[in-house]
């Protein structure tokens, strides 16, 4: 034994030790030469740091800063940008029905799964974060219906008590100041929660962050916006089980956000399954209108099964993919009206002409809210200018490869649109693009082409796995808006002349601060 050790031993001397490593260091330069100058995508302008390490990327999202430095590196380089050895920010919009379209082979890429949830002791794709076709389409079936345009409707008795919540506590708040940016994030995940398995999470009524749930998702999110661009560390950090335990062990008092959707699971969800299957007939017929009794109903009326597991799959992605983005909207929509006055009195005057010709309920409906169009310009016009996603929407070149922009890109070379760069083109959006004008939505008065902007407003995604809850959101903001602007003036009150923005894949918003003053109409 002791001879064997000494032979191994012998052979790693001082030199033979630097020759393996020198050797070790001639591949890995040799492979990064080669990436960085492989055939097509070397072409591709961009820093140069960037053709040869992601590192260059991580350090630009890590600033919070993606939304503005996306675009100024479009401004610099064109329409085509290297950002990693592997990754191109594309602008060239004629490449969007290609990869975003229905069919597309451009599927997406390993960022997503940054996304997966955790159950069962494994990760668990969501309709959201699948890159696999097939498995979206088995997860999208039985749910599709529930987003339909048709169902929307059946989904409002369950939101209207959240805007009186939400209204009432801003009565209550009246000539104060108010943050407003965080009441819009607590009003969004109530009704999300109302929507998706009947129960509010109680932001509102407690009016705080109830079980750190904000903290945890808002950390889970920076994380994924951070490590999704080296996806392959995900495995080695939170992805890992065992170190995500040896971590919450270790950390119990750090942000964790996979604790965070456990415990949604756990405290709520569950229980709500389990209240809904004990006394089906009766939560049926008095709510039951949200997902979970959607899913359940649906189920025992084919005869087919859901798993828990995919139950809670469903439910859990609703909470998760509806509720920050829509937030995100609602204050965009509400900041830009209070920063323009001649769009506030506009939209005012639209609302309160509706209001004294008797067209508006006391819960305005959704279809009041879509016979309000200076209202629906305001809404598409500030999801044009402050979409709620940040960052490209990811997807991988089939093999062998694809023109994008001009540039025959190899198989696998990831790339991605971001709506941030292509709401702010002025040959689609006009010469004004980098100022708010919901007027420019209004077909008959726009020089511009309304039909063409519709198809470039990425808001929500694109194509074959545009976002499903859309419907959902625009509803949302239809109603609530008109409630709280018909009840409320309200006006900047924050020392600061802006709003902060911090971009971790959603561009999320603070110092929305507000004041308050009742109108005759509340
Ligand atoms: C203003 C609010 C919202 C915005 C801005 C938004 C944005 C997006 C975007 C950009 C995508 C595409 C992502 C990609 O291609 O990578 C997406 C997908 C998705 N969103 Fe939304 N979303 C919003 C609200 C909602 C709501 C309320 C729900 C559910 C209740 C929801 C559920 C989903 C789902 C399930 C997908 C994946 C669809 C698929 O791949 O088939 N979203 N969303």
């Amino acid at each position: 034994m002791k001879a064997a050790q000494t032979t191994i031993f012998s052979h790693f001397q001082p030199l033979t030790l630097l020759l393996l490593f020198a050797a070790i260091l001639v591949v890995i330069i040799v492979n990064k030469l080669r990436a960085a100058y492989r055939q097509g995508i070397r072409e591709v302008p961009g820093s140069w740091i960037a053709k040869f390490t992601n590192l260059w990327r991580v350090s630009m999202v890590w600033s919070g800063n993606a939304h503005v430095r996306y675009c100024k590196l479009h401004e610099q380089y064109g329409s085509l940008v290297r950002l990693a050895p592997n990754f191109v920010s594309v602008s060239d919009t004629s490449i969007i029905s290609t990869v975003y379209g229905i069919n597309t082979k451009f599927l997406k890429s390993d960022f997503y799964i940054v996304f997966d949830t955790p159950r069962d002791g494994m990760n668990m794709a969501s309709m959201f974060s699948t890159r696999n076709p097939e498995h979206h389409k088995t997860l999208k079936r039985p749910v599709a219906q529930k987003f339909a345009m048709t169902s929307i409707r059946s989904l409002e008795p369950l939101v209207d008590p959240c805007s009186d919540i939400f209204t009432d506590a801003m009565q209550a708040s009246a000539g104060q100041i108010v943050d407003l940016g965080t009441w819009l994030q607590w009003y969004a995940f109530d009704v999300i929660g109302a929507i998706t398995f009947n129960r509010r999470f109680g932001f509102m009524e407690k009016q705080r962050d109830i079980e750190n749930i904000i903290e945890g998702l808002d950390f889970g999110l920076a994380y994924g916006g951070i490590i999704g661009q080296m996806p392959w560390l995900h495995p080695w950090l939170l992805g890992n089980l065992t170190l995500r335990k040896l971590r919450a062990w270790l950390l119990p008092n750090a942000p964790d956000p996979v604790r965070t959707a456990i415990n949604i699971e756990n405290q709520m969800v569950l229980e709500r399954i389990e209240e809904y299957d004990k006394s089906q007939v009766e939560y049926v017929e008095s709510q039951g209108q949200d997902f979970l009794a959607f899913l359940r109903q649906q189920a025992k009326n084919t005869s087919t099964n859901m798993s828990s597991r995919d139950l809670m799959n469903h439910l859990m992605h609703n909470i998760l993919a509806g509720s920050d983005t829509t937030a995100i909207a609602l204050r965009a929509v509400l900041y830009y009206i209070i920063r323009n006055p001649r769009v506030y009195k506009t939209l005012q005057e639209e609302i309160d002409n509706a209001n004294l010709a008797g067209k508006l309920s006391k819960n305005v409906t959704f279809a009041e809210s879509q016979e309000l169009p200076y209202l629906q310009c305001c809404l598409k016009e500030a999801m044009r200018f402050h979409p709620s996603v940040g960052y490209p929407l990811e997807r991988v070149v089939p093999m062998p490869g694809a023109d994008i922009g001009g540039v025959y890109l190899p198989g696998g070379t990831i790339i991605g649109v971001n709506a941030m760069v292509i709401h702010r083109d002025k040959s689609i959006f006009g010469a004004d693009a980098n100022e708010f004008r919901p007027e420019r939505w209004i077909a008959a008065d726009s020089k511009l082409d309304v039909p063409n902007m519709e198809r470039h407003l990425l808001t929500f995604g694109a194509g074959a796995r545009t976002c499903i809850g859309k419907n959902i959101s625009i509803m949302e903001m239809g109603k609530v808006i008109p409630q709280l602007l018909r009840q409320f003036t309200i006006t900047w009150a924050s020392e600061k002349p802006e709003w902060e923005v911090k971009t971790w894949w959603f561009a999320r918003q603070s110092g929305l601060l507000v004041k308050l003053e009742r109108r005759d109409n509340s």
